[in-house]
């Protein structure tokens, strides 16, 4: 679904991935990790075409991505739900519009997806936290509020940044089961994480690879983990 190929990239002249090879397919499970400042993020944020490669090609959907216009990337962005690491909400609107934010963005309205948004809430275990602001939520509940965003265009891929950073064991391994539980409906999965516990957790219950990024460079990691 997204696929990279030869792909480079770097800030301000500085180069910080290099000649990377990376398939999402549909279904497909991956962790990658990597050192602090590896460039995980950047890697994501390539993924879901917020940042134009300097080198090599992406596709997203069978599409190359650099014959794609402002509505095309918007359309394929569509279908690519990303957690961010930092997990922003509008503090002034209540959880279920900020959950809904992203059918707003693309034209839908909320109403018509009442049922889906209190679907989705019970999924992730918010139903009964519609109405509070971003700030009275708890690490775990700003977590899974960021992963029922993320979900609520029904996307194919999900790219999780850091989804179990600020939570204790037990919420990583409920935020770990709801991925799973995606997976196994087909979607492929990608979570960057430095939790190699949960990594280890994850290959009892789904086929994960786990990707190594170091040094510019993307290699498999090894039976270690
Ligand atoms: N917009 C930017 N402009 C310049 N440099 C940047 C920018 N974003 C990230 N960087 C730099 O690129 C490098 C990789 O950053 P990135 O956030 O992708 O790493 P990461 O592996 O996700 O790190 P962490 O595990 O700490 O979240 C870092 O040195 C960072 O300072």
């Amino acid at each position: 679904m997204i696929e990279l190929s030869g792909v480079s990239y770097g800030y301000d002249g500085r180069p910080l991935i290099q000649d990377l090879d990376l398939a999402l397919a549909p279904g497909s499970f991956h962790f990658l990790t990597g050192p602090s400042g590896a460039g995980k993020t950047t890697l994501l944020k390539l993924c879901y075409l917020e940042l134009t490669p300097d080198k090599g090609q992406i596709s997203a959907f069978g599409k190359p991505a650099k014959q794609l216009g402002r509505d095309g990337i918007a359309q394929l962005r569509r279908r690519v739900g990303v957690v961010h690491q930092d997990c922003r909400f509008l503090d002034h609107l209540p959880l279920l519009d900020n959950i809904a934010l992203p059918l707003a963005a693309s034209g839908q309205p909320i109403e018509a997806h009442a049922a889906d948004i209190s679907a989705l809430l019970e999924w992730v275990g918010l139903d009964g936290r519609a109405d509070a602001l971003p700030p009275q939520l708890s690490g775990g509940e700003r977590q899974r509020a960021a992963l029922a965003r993320a979900l609520i265009l029904s996307p194919d891929v999900i790219l999780a940044d850091e989804p179990t950073g600020n939570v204790d064991w037990e919420m990583s391994l409920r935020l770990l089961s709801l991925l799973v539980e995606l997976n196994r409906m087909g979607k492929a999965v990608l979570i960057a994480t430095h939790d190699l516990n949960l990594i280890r957790q994850a290959k009892s219950q789904v086929q994960a690879r786990v990707l190594r990024l170091r040094a510019g460079r993307l290699d498999v990691a090894g039976a270690d983990l």
